[in-house]
Order: C-alpha cells, then sequence, then structure tokens
C-alpha cells in the first residue's frame, strides 16, 4: 500500500545554521507517527515542508504518493493541518468560520451544511457551534481549528503540539477524538514535547533533536536498544550538581541529569544493584530522600539518545 507520508533527507538552513538536518521517516496508511522532540528541535521547520508551506534547500517529500514539490495542490489535499497557533475569526461562531473555509477550500455548497454538523460531532463541539468563537477556552478553539482541518476529508492529519496552552479537560477531549480518528482509519502526524501523549496515540515515534531525527521506531524498539539500563530517580537535600557530577562518575552510570532543585534522573546498568553505590558516591553533596528505580521506558530511550530530558 501507498505509504501516507514519505519524507527523505529533509535539509532546511537558516544562514549558516542547519535546523533541519537530512531528516526522513515514513508513516504507513492508518498509521499514527509521532515526533517527539524539544522546543526548537526542528518539529515545526519539518512539517511546513511537509505540508508545502516552506520548501526544503534538499530532500523530498511524498504525500499518498504525490510529490508536494510537483504537485502541492494535490498533495495538501490529502493533508488536515492543524497549526500551532490558532487561526479562527473569533468575531464569527464556530459554524461561521468552518462555512468560511470551507467555501475557502472549495466545498460544494449543499454538502457543507452536513459536514460542518459531522465535524463538530468529531470533536465534540456539537453543542456549542452557534456561539462566538472569542467565548471559548483555548481548548476549544483548538477543536475547532481541528474541526476546519478535517473539513475536506485529508487522509493524512498532522497535528503541531496540539495541547500546548489548552486546558486539561480539552486536552482530554483532544486526545480522545484524536485517538477515536486513528481508531477509524486516519493516518496521523502528530509532535509533542509530552512523552505521555504521544505514547498515548502514536504507535511508532519519531525522536528528533537539534534537527536530527536520533531514532525511529516502535515504543518497544526505542526501549528494547537500552538493553538492560534502568531509570533512577534520585531526591536529595544539597547541591543536586555537585551530587550530579559524583553520580556521573560511578561505573555503570550512563547519563546524570539534574532535573529540579532537588532530583536528579540516572540511566543505570542493573540499577539496584548499583543503589549502593550511587547513596556511596553522593556523599557529602547532599542527603538523600528518595531513590525511584523505574523499569526502561521512552523517557530513559530519550534520555539515553539525547543526553537529556525532555523538558529542558
Ligand atoms: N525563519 C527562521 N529563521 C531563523 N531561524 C529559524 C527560523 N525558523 C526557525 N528557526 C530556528 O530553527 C530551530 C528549529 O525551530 P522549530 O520551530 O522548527 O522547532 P520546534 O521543534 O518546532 O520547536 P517549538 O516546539 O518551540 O516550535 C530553532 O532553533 C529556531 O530558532
Amino acid at each position: 500500500m501507498t505509504p501516507a507520508l514519505v519524507c527523505e533527507r529533509l535539509v532546511k538552513r537558516y544562514g549558516d545554521k542547519t535546523v533541519v538536518d537530512r531528516v526522513g521517516f515514513h508513516i504507513d496508511e492508518g498509521e499514527a507517527y509521532g515526533l517527539l522532540g524539544p522546543n526548537g528541535a526542528g518539529k515545526t521547520t519539518t512539517i511546513s515542508m511537509l505540508v508545502g508551506l516552506l520548501r526544503p534547500d534538499e530532500g523530498s517529500v511524498r504525500v499518498g504518493g504525490i510529490d508536494v514539490d510537483e504537485d502541492p495542490v494535490a498533495a495538501k489535499r490529502l493533508i488536515g493541518y492543524v497549526p500551532q497557533e490558532i487561526a479562527l475569526y473569533p468575531e464569527l461562531t464556530a459554524r461561521e468560520n468552518l462555512r468560511y473555509f470551507g467555501r475557502l477550500y472549495g466545498l460544494p455548497r449543499r454538502e457543507l451544511t452536513s459536514r460542518i454538523g459531522e465535524v463538530l460531532d468529531l470533536v465534540g463541539l456539537t453543542g456549542r457551534g452557534d456561539d462566538k468563537v472569542d467565548t471559548y477556552s483555548g481548548g476549544m478553539k483548538r477543536r475547532t481549528n481541528i474541526a476546519v482541518a478535517l473539513l475536506h476529508r485529508p487522509r493524512l492529519l498532522i497535528l503541531d503540539e496540539p495541547t500546548v496552552g489548552v486546558d486539561p479537560q480539552s486536552r482530554v477531549a483532544i486526545l480522545d477524538r484524536v485517538e477515536a480518528l486513528v481508531g477509524e482509519g486516519m493516518s496521523l502526524l502528530y509532535t509533542s514535547h509530552y512523552m505521555e501523549e504521544v505514547e498515548r496515540v502514536c504507535t511508532r515515534v519519531g525522536i528528533i533533536d537539534q534537527g536530527r531525527v536520533v531514532a525511529d521506531g516502535t515504543k518497544r524498539e526505542l526501549v528494547a536498544e537500552l538493553g538492560g539500563t534502568d531509570r533512577v530517580e534520585l531526591t536529595l537535600d544539597g547541591d543536586v550538581t555537585a551530587a550530579s557530577e559524583k553520580l556521573r562518575a560511578v561505573e555503570g552510570v550512563s547519563e546524570a541529569v539534574v532535573t529540579g532543585s532537588s532530583s536528579i534522573r540516572l540511566l543505570v546498568a542493573g540499577g539496584r544493584h548499583l543503589l549502593p553505590a550511587l547513596l556511596a558516591a553522593v556523599g557529602d553533596a547532599g542527603a538523600v530522600t528518595g531513590v525511584e528505580v523505574v523499569e526502561p521506558d521512552l523517557e530513559a530511550a530519550f534520555l539515553h539518545l539525547t543526553g537529556s530530558t525532555l523538558r529542558d
């Protein structure tokens, strides 16, 4: 089957800075793919190239087999893109916004009314469709934006950090709706710097750091690369920076990152056996008040691959 999306060796440079560096991945038809990376990793720049808003300096993008550079109109017809910024008319109701964008997309008038009803239902806003958008919460605006992106029945939905600036209730609603769409066969590209969202919604994950895809696979594959490594969360009263340096020197510790004023996250081969050595290493740098050994997870894989925690 033709993949929903294939991008190969995408490059974008600004001046002498390469912000997207040979990025490549594919999304199968009906697959949910997560692009996970810290702020500034290059996610939005990559998406802008995928949807034809930005021309790559190198590389290619095919959506449903169509080259975005050669036939942007046909490629865009297959994509529903929801940008990070809300793009709606606040003085209009959701229904009016949808009608406006639907006409802009060239949807036939008689189809539009029923389609507007369907997409409002898909995002759970049927009851509020006739209220002005400026009375909406951030999450409801985002859901309206998703409804706009769904109007023309795209095959690939691209969501760029859809839960940023969204209240917790809407966040749950957005994740539920996105999961349901994928369940119905929609292909999805979902970018986020929230690990738990990508873990929940996506079956395959690309980890992007400093413009490069440093790993790509199912969550299980990424975690398996860690072998017998455990994540250890240490809390202590004292000098966390000094303690992390001492911990890094312990044999078997591959990473030690300060994650808060009293917390350090470690990657450790054979976590439990090494605990006495870890406690001894902290020494007079602080008093350890808590230790938790966690089975390897996506967070650990990310730490291993990028040498930093996701929310740096
Ligand atoms: N027009 C531009 N000119 C110069 N540098 C840019 C431009 N657009 C983006 N960048 C830089 O490219 C890098 C990647 O930015 P990008 O927005 O793609 O990252 P991101 O992973 O989407 O992060 P965020 O989640 O914060 O949007 C950043 O260092 C950014 O400053």
